[in-house]
């Protein structure tokens, strides 16, 4: 990946009355260097040591107004500042314009950015410019070891083999193919993070073996077709951020014959019952009740805030209790689909209800497999399995249904594509044979609810047949030695007034904690991946990025 580079250029900008005087009194190298949105012009002291010699930096991208003037300048303008460039000759500006040219004028447009706004797009590849948001991605270590073993479980499906990995991010999974003997890997990256990638793999010695290129997937070239694709594309739902698309498109890339990892992909959906959640968010639109709030009626806003709070997919974890029937699941083959299918995508649900219960909306959750030549390996998100930083996502209902034990509950999932890198996700549910049964709404993927708070999830209420404190202190009996014994806080102390911890309590709960993977806060609405806020909590203090987007008031902290 190398910058174009410029040498003894001459820079001056233009005074308010027009005048143009030079910015610097020396010629200088201008860079040009790929940016997600166009092209980045860096201009540095012309020194051997370039990474000292930065001046200053600015992005081109397709609506900046740039113009050639005579054979060898150029003004480019940005936010009403312009900078005027000397070029040392014709040769130079005419390799300049060319690429102003493709930024302003494309090669053609893409799948890309025929399906996403700029607006979203500039957001998407920001947040993972930054390295924070790569490390919080590095540290769910229960998706980056399962994908690590995955690969290292397969080393037939690698050695010798060329590999693409699409959306390299740092390169985690380049380095994971490599190290599973691969020949070569062409490391794809559209954000800013395709120059660290470039950083490290130099440094770990790899750059016979690791290619990074950077650019879109769907705009870049490959100089060869490849054996294997690697990528890690899924997001809340599995499919937020539409990268499924750009994992499916990469397979004009993909020999025949050619090994997808992960290879599949199930959407999980059942419905639960969550009486609290239902309320929680039913009196937030409550504030808008008031008719008299410093003096001024709110009434009329309550159904509006009841439509936008549930609009909002929740994003935390829950007992797999709540969950009323066993879940339907919605299979999508990485090897044969195509990235339209993914346009729309509607699922059909036939529910059995196993529990009497009221229906207060559909709990989704994911599961991907890789299924190498030697070992199938499972990465899951189920409620029942080691949290990771895609969590659950709950779609409530604005009216919620009660259904019986022995009921079937039909209707379907409708998730549409928007142009916000994300889904329109309408459910559509009903209790078959009752009058006045059916609930209806659409959600906005885009704009999720991070409700997790890193509490211990809690069995939903009426879960016990039999007496919970005879079940404790029987329990307690059967280890013997206890009877007698007073239990505060963990701490026993016995008839004879002395003191111990209780270390059967206290070992469960360091391995509940232990067992946590790094998860970090909820997320920004760009990716709906990780949101880094600031917080201290029982168990710790979280950092974390914040950006423009996370300024919402359901900010929530996560134990790390
Ligand atoms: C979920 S991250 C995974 C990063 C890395 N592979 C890992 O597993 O840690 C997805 C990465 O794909 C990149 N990406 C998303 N869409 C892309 C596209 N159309 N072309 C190239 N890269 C893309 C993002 O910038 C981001 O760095």
């Amino acid at each position: 990946m190398m910058a174009t580079e410029f040498h003894s250029v001459l820079i001056s900008r233009a005074l308010t009355n027009g005048e143009f005087i030079a910015k610097y009194e020396f010629p200088v190298l201008l860079t040009v260097d790929y940016d997600p949105q166009g092209i980045s012009v860096k201009l540095k002291k012309d020194f051997t040591d370039r990474d000292n010699g930065l001046l200053s930096e600015f992005p081109v991208h397709r609506f900046s107004e740039c113009s050639r003037i005579g054979s060898v300048s150029y003004v480019i303008t940005i936010d009403g500042d312009s900078t005027f460039i000397k070029f040392k000759d014709a040769q130079d500006l005419k390799k300049f314009h060319s690429l102003i040219n493709e930024v302003k004028y494309g090669k053609g447009t893409s799948v890309f950015s025929e399906r996403t706004d700029d607006s979203s797009a500039i957001q998407y590849f920001q947040f993972y410019g930054y390295l924070s948001q790569q490390q919080n991605m590095l540290q769910d270590y229960v998706r980056t070891s399962t994908y690590q073993r995955a690969v290292l479980a397969n080393t037939d499906d690698f050695r010798d083999k060329v590999v693409l990995d699409v959306g390299a991010g740092s390169g985690i999974l380049s380095f994971f193919a490599v190290q599973a003997g691969a020949k070569r890997v062409y490391a794809v990256e559209a954000s800013s993070m395709a120059q660290h990638a470039e950083t490290l793999v130099r440094a770990n010695h790899v750059q016979d073996k690791i290619k990074v290129i950077a650019g879109k997937i769907e705009e870049v070239e490959l100089p060869e077709s490849v054996d294997v694709i690697i990528s890690e594309p899924m997001g809340y739902m599995l499919y937020n951020e539409r990268m499924l698309e750009t994992y499916l498109h990469a397979k004009k890339w993909l020999k025949p014959g050619g090994i997808m990892f992960p290879s599949k992909g199930d959407l999980h959906i059942a419905p639960f019952m969550d009486d609290a959640l239902y309320m929680e968010q039913t009196n937030k639109a409550n504030f808008w009740v008031q008719t008299c709030f410093h003096g001024v009626d709110l009434g009329c806003m309550r159904d509006a805030a009841m439509k936008e709070y549930f609009r909002q997919p929740i994003v935390d974890t829950f007992d797999m209790r709540i969950c009323l029937a066993k879940s339907v699941r919605h299979c999508v083959d990485f090897t044969l689909a195509k990235e339209t299918d993914l346009h729309r995508i509607e699922v059909p649900l036939e529910f059995y209800i196993l529990e009497s219960g009221t229906v207060h909306g559909l709990a989704f959750w994911f599961d991907v497999a890789f299924s190498g030549s030697q070992q199938t390996v499972w990465l899951s998100t189920s409620p029942t399995e080691a949290l990771t930083h895609w969590y659950q996502v709950r779609c409530l209902l604005e009216s919620p249904i009660f259904a019986k034990a022995g009921q079937l509950l039909t209707g379907n999932v409708v998730l549409q594509a928007n142009q916000r890198q994300s889904y329109d996700v309408t459910i559509d549910i009903c209790v078959e044979g009752v009058d006045n049964s059916r609930s209806v709404n659409t959600l906005d993927l885009k704009n999720p609810y991070f409700r997790y708070t890193g509490q211990p999830v809690v069995p939903p209420p009426g879960t016990s047949t039999s007496s919970p404190s005879e079940a404790y202190w029987s329990q307690l009996d059967a280890q013997g030695a206890r009877q007698a014994v007073n239990m505060v806080n963990g701490i026993s102390v016995n008839g004879l007034g002395e003191v111990s911890l209780d270390t059967s309590q206290n070992a469960t709960n360091l391995m509940g904690l232990a067992s946590q993977p790094n998860i970090h806060p909820g997320s920004i609405t760009s990716t709906g991946r990780q949101r880094g806020t600031f917080c201290q909590t029982t168990q710790g203090t979280i950092g974390g990025v914040i950006t423009p987007s996370m300024f919402s008031p359901q900010a929530v902290c996560i134990v790390e």
